[in-house]
């Protein structure tokens, strides 16, 4: 099979194939890039793998770097644009379920292919768009199958993390997987826990983003693979498959922010379940924000919605995805377009001018005059003029005497 429209990812790099097959190397491109395009996705990057040893890719090509080359990988730079070209190679025993424990260069593509993960995924396209399907994969593309290439326990042994990526796929491309796949699937998913958070992590979240994300998150919870994900345990994912059924989250942070807005956790639990999965700091911080209002939308009042301005995507978004009445989230959208001011820093009064107008001195009192005008200013109990602030913190000092 051949592909006559080539997207210009692959236009763009074919001087790099045709370099190396001149050189007489094999060139291919594999990977996500020759799926997604049999898809009729767009795609991101290319990947190329080549017969050429990584010191033959290095002395055919000026510029290069090392990105991975331990295990085959030299990056060529081209125009600007870095392509990675990696030596057809076979992996041997993964006694950590994580990397394997040496990796064999080989000249053979067919070897390359045996060892990778599904037969979608074990695609090979020449320069000139011919495909090469040794495993069947276009066949199962068109079923629409996330099938193992061979022996599916023993792809799930060598990697564990692709059971993930089976149901990652499967939420992307809303794909069934094929039984003995998923029986593999099924028996192996204990080796789950074994593996480095952060990779199952960035599954789990192009798994949360796919247009099919509720079909496959069902999967995982029906082969109990949920058990083996990092964080305490959730018990409302129902109601989470129910939300995704209708919308999808537009980004990550938005997905755990929708999954711990369902759960029932308390403040330490959900900020356990966030450590455990190591997110980042700006995701536990957004979610931290987000869910107490989720939780109770109705009773947010004014200063509430102000504090967490800085993430009212998020929130709009999270309260939609979990079904919030229209009325609320329009309650919510028109008290941050009626907000007198976003951040402290917009009051037409400063600590500095305080201090000047003899009203105060530095210290606790100056902090906390500061904090009142500003939760007076937001709630509209005064507005925010300079003459008005100076007589508010004027009379509160007073008062405190
Ligand atoms: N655990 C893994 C990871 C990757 N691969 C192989 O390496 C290719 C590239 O891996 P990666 O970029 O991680 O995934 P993609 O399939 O390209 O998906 P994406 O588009 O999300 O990058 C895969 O297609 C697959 O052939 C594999 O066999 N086993
Ligand atoms: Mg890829």
């Amino acid at each position: 099979m051949k592909i006559t429209q080539l997207p210009q990812e692959f236009i763009d790099a074919q001087p790099i194939l045709t370099k190396l097959e001149d050189a007489g190397f094999e060139a291919y491109f594999v990977g996500g890039s020759v799926r997604d395009t049999m898809l009729g996705k767009t795609i991101h990057d290319v990947d190329i793998a080549s017969s050429a040893f990584p010191e033959e890719v290095k002395s055919l090509f000026h510029n290069t770097v090392d990105t991975g080359i331990q295990h085959g990988t030299v990056m060529v730079l081209d125009h600007g644009t870095g392509y990675e070209i990696t030596t057809f190679r076979v992996e041997s025993t993964y006694t950590d379920f994580r990397r394997p424990d040496h990796v064999t260069f080989v000249r053979s593509l067919e070897e390359d292919l045996k060892r990778r993960d599904f037969t979608i995924n074990a695609l090979a396209m020449r320069h000139d768009g011919e495909v090469l399907d040794l495993f069947d994969g276009l066949e199962d593309m068109k079923k629409g199958v996330i099938r193992a290439v061979g022996d599916a326990e023993k792809r799930f042994t060598e990697d564990a993390l692709r059971m993930m990526r089976a149901l990652r796929f499967s939420a992307q491309l809303g794909f069934n997987i094929e039984a003995d796949t998923q029986k593999a699937l099924v028996d192996l998913a204990p080796n789950l826990a074994k593996i480095a958070v952060e990779r199952v992590r960035v599954e789990f979240e192009k798994l949360l983003l796919g247009s099919q994300a509720s079909q496959s998150l069902e999967l995982a919870l029906r082969d109990q693979v949920m058990n083996y994900l990092p964080g305490p345990h959730i018990e409302d994912w129902s109601s989470i498959i129910d939300d995704l059924n209708k919308d999808q989250a537009t980004n990550y942070t938005v997905a755990w922010a929708h999954i711990l807005s369902r759960t029932q956790f308390d403040d330490k639990k959900r900020r356990q379940f966030m450590y455990d999965w190591k997110m980042s700091r700006n995701v536990m911080k957004t979610v931290n924000a987000i869910v107490p209002i989720v939780h109770n939308p109705k009773k947010s009042t004014v200063f509430d919605i102000y504090q967490v301005l800085a993430y009212q995507e998020e929130l709009l978004e999270v309260l939609s995805l979990t079904g919030s009445q229209p009325e609320t989230i329009q309650r919510i959208s028109h008290i941050i377009e009626m907000l007198p001011i976003t951040k402290a820093a917009d009051l037409n009064i400063s600590g500095g001018e305080l201090i000047r107008s003899g009203i105060l001195t530095p210290g606790p009192l100056l902090g906390r005059v500061l904090k009142k005008i500003e939760y007076a200013v937001v709630v509209g109990d005064i507005l925010n003029d300079h003459d008005a602030l100076e007589k508010f913190a004027k009379e509160y000092v007073n008062d405190q005497n």
